[in-house]
Formats: C-alpha cells, structure tokens, sequence
C-alpha cells in the first residue's frame, strides 16, 4: 500500500521545435528516494522545474503532493522543499541567521524557528560555526546545511538538483546520511545526480537519455537486466546513444 507522492503522464516541456523533456509518466512513493540520473542536457533540470511548479509543461498531466502542476503551483511549492545546484543561502549570513530567515519565509513561528536552529546547529555539528558567515564555510557544510534549510517546513517532497556536486566522498557520504534521516521522516527525497555510488544509495532509479525516459527500477533490477556489475555500465549502457550531452 503506497502512497503516490508524485504522478506525471507523458509530461513534455518543448522550447520552440526542441523537446527537452518528451512525453515522461512515472510515479514516486511517499518516503522513497528516487534517484533522476541522465546525462549532461538529458532534460532532468526542466522535468525537475516543472514538478516544483516552476515552470508550466507544454503538455501532458502531472501532480505533485496531490497539487496539479499547471493550476495548483503554489500550494506545490508549499508542500515542497527545492535545493538548486546554485543553492540559496545568503553567504553574508550567519548560520544561524539563515536558518532564522528561512523559517520565516516558511511561515515557522519564533518558538519553532528557535528549536529547529538549535536541533540543525547540534545535528550538522555547527555548534562553533553558528555565529559564522556562511560564506566562510567549506562547501560540504554549505551543502548540508542548505540541505537542512530546504526540509525545515518538514514538506512532502524534497527536490534535489546535483546537491553534492564538488565534495569528496566521505563528505557525501555524511550528506546521505541526512537524507537517508530524512526519508526515515516520511520525506520524499527526488534527487539527481551524476555520481553513480550515489545511484546506488536510491531505492529506485530513473535514466533520462534525450529527454525520454528509458529505464526505471531499483539498481539491484537494472544491474540484473543490463547484465551488468555497477550502475557505471548501466548508465554506459543506456547513455552511449545519447546524442545530446558533452
Ligand atoms: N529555456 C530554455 N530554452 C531553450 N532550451 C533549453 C532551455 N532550458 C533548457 N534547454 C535545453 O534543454 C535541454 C535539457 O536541459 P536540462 O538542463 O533540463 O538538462 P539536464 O539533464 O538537467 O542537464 P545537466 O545535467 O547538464 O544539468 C538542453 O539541451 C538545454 O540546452
């Protein structure tokens, strides 16, 4: 019995003659982390704009936390979370100001903003930094702590776009232990990525190639179907006939 979170139905996105995101139907599941792989340009960015209602497909259906994606876009962007590669914390903020000045935009009250800051600040392990401009930290903590920011209204879905790019392994390791957390919470986690030991982390796993979506199960199924030993030569597999991309 699982809750539908996400449902899209040949959801399309063209730009004049050109289909960056062709025709797409796929569901996601409450609390699952759905991994959203494909290669440079494959069309993850715009599929991923148009769930978070922010942009309106040229065609098909999709709905999000229940929310339609062409009428209902700002209840979904209440009941979601959305960290960009070019994540929005304000660098010449405290820590602890930014947390303060997100929670307010979310509409948390002072009580519950001042008990977040502290449970994220000891969490993250900030306690000497929360006085700290962010813009003085390395960019794993960045990452982390953006990462905190987007789920601190505890929404539906979290949409999460290259979050990890930059940092060394160990470092991104530390960061899915935050989202393996929040998925333990109910949260859903919808994240692309380009590294494949990260793919491996998500309980199902979605490859864009061209703007279609050409495959779509756990990585222990698409290993088996792709008769292959990582999910390096599954993404090779499917990748090799792209034509857009580097
Ligand atoms: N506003 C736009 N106008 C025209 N073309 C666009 C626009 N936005 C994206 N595209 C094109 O759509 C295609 C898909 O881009 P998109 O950013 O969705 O890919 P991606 O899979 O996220 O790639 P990357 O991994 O590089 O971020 C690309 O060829 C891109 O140039």
């Amino acid at each position: 019995m699982n809750d539908i979170v996400i449902k899209t139905d040949k959801l399309t996105k063209r730009f004049g003659d050109f289909v960056a995101t062709d025709a797409i139907t796929f569901e996601v599941y409450a609390g699952e982390i759905f991994g959203f792989l494909g290669a440079n340009g494959a069309g993850k960015t715009t599929a991923m704009r148009m769930l978070c209602g922010l942009l309106t497909p040229s065609s098909g259906e999709a709905s999000i936390a229940g929310f339609d994606v062409y009428k209902q876009t700002e209840q979904i962007k209440k009941n979601i979370g959305y960290m960009s590669q070019k994540f929005s914390l304000y660098e010449d903020l405290t820590v602890r100001e930014n947390i303060t000045f997100f929670g307010g935009i979310y509409g948390l009250s002072d009580a519950q903003i001042d008990e977040k800051s502290e449970v994220l600040i000891r969490q993250l392990g900030l306690d000497q930094e929360a006085k700290k401009l962010v813009g003085s930290l390395p960019l794993g903590w960045k990452q982390k702590l953006a990462f905190s920011v987007a789920i601190l209204h505890e929404p539906k879905i979290v949409f999460l776009d290259e979050p990890t790019g930059g940092v060394d392994p160990v470092t991104r390791r530390q960061f899915w232990d935050l989202i393996y957390d929040a998925a333990g919470r109910g949260i859903t986690v919808f994240v692309t990525t380009h590294y494949m030991d990260e793919a491996e982390y998500c309980n199902r796993i979605s490859m864009m190639v061209d703007g279609v979506m050409k495959a779509l199960d756990t990585p222990t199924n698409l290993k088996k179907q792709f008769s292959a030993e990582s999910m390096d030569e599954v993404f090779y597999e499917l990748a090799r006939g792209a034509v857009r991309g580097e």
